[in-house]
């Protein structure tokens, strides 16, 4: 398990991450969310040591400088690119291995599991982004550790390579370890993520089970398609819903489920023709949930003479 309690970082004065904490739990890949520049980047440098600042991160109680062997318990891709651009894939990660008392026989297991087995004696110079990505996953997996904290890993891989991380993460998760895993691709995320931390200007705004996420979201609805439809939507405000004319004859109620609809519509004598849910998306609930922070963005990009 992680705990993360209280971190923080500035840069130049200006919060990057303030106060911040979470926990990731076994057994569950979580996913972690935020706009460009909340903080996402620094939080997991924070988390592994690689940056001063506030706070202390655990794993499985130990703070990441201080495990022996740590590439044997905690697996990591950042997003700057770890490895040599000259020394070739294979010799990177038997190094890697030898420094960390991993039997030199992982090396080619990983190099087959992430697909790299035909370049593994190329220069990770000549590699595509995609396939640089593989081996910093490559390297993450090296250890067998049972905790990966990977930044963007499907960052430059092609739609086969998505699907094929996100298999790959939810077995490592179903085998009872942990996974904390940032991504822009939220409708990956939505297929991937059991558990969400999400983040805005470098603070918490929501951690939890994904379901309970979404299920925040105003986005959330009842769809109701009636030939009275005006008159429903009197009916509804009524009773303190907020209605939404979607296109004629078809509202978008918030605030009342969709019996309770159907029963309202059933007293006024209002026809309906098509009574449904609609649930909002995992992108929806987000950009709602982070609409203060993308504000935030819009207006220091907006203040002359300051940068975003
Ligand atoms: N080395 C640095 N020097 C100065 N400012 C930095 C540095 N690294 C990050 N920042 C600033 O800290 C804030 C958080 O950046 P960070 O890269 O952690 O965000 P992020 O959520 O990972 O963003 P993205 O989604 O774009 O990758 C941003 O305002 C960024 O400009």
């Amino acid at each position: 398990m992680i705990e993360a309690r209280g971190l923080g970082k500035e840069y130049a004065g200006k919060p990057a991450v303030s106060d911040l904490s979470f926990e990731v739990h076994p057994g569950s890949v979580t996913g972690f969310l935020g706009p460009n520049g909340a903080g996402k980047s620094t939080t997991m440098r924070l988390m592994l040591g690689l940056d001063h600042g506030r706070g202390s991160t655990t794993f499985d109680g130990v703070p990441f400088t201080a495990l022996t062997r740590p590439m044997t318990h905690v697996g990591a891709l950042l997003e700057a690119k770890p490895f040599h651009p000259t020394r070739k894939a294979r010799n990177h990660l038997r190094m890697l291995a030898a420094a960390n008392g991993i039997p030199v026989r992982r090396v080619d297991e990983v190099l087959e599991q992430l697909g790299l087995a035909a370049v593994a004696r190329k220069k990770p110079r000549t590699f595509s982004l995609g396939m640089g990505q593989r081996l910093g996953l490559a390297a993450a997996l090296l250890g067998d550790p049972h905790t990966l904290v990977l930044d963007e890993p499907a960052n430059g891989l092609d739609p086969q390579g998505i699907q094929w991380i996100r298999e790959l993460l939810k077995g490592f998760a179903a085998s009872g370890r942990s996974v904390f895993v940032s991504s822009h691709l939220l409708s990956e995320m939505a297929l991937m993520a059991d558990q969400l931390v999400v983040i805005g200007r470098g603070r918490l705004i929501a951690s939890g089970p994904v379901e309970d996420f979404v299920r925040t979201s105003t986005r959330n609805a009842v769809v109701v398609r009636s030939p009275q439809a005006a008159d429903l939507a009197d009916v509804l405000r009524r009773e303190g819903a907020a209605v939404e004319a979607l296109e004629p004859g078809v509202v978008s109620v918030v605030g009342l489920d969709a019996a309770r609809v159907g029963d309202l519509a059933f007293e006024a004598s209002i026809r309906l023709h098509e009574l449904s849910h609609r649930v909002a998306t995992l992108e929806e609930a987000f950009l709602e949930a982070t609409s203060d922070a993308e504000e935030y963005r819009a207006q220091v990009a907006a203040r002359p003479g300051e940068g975003a």
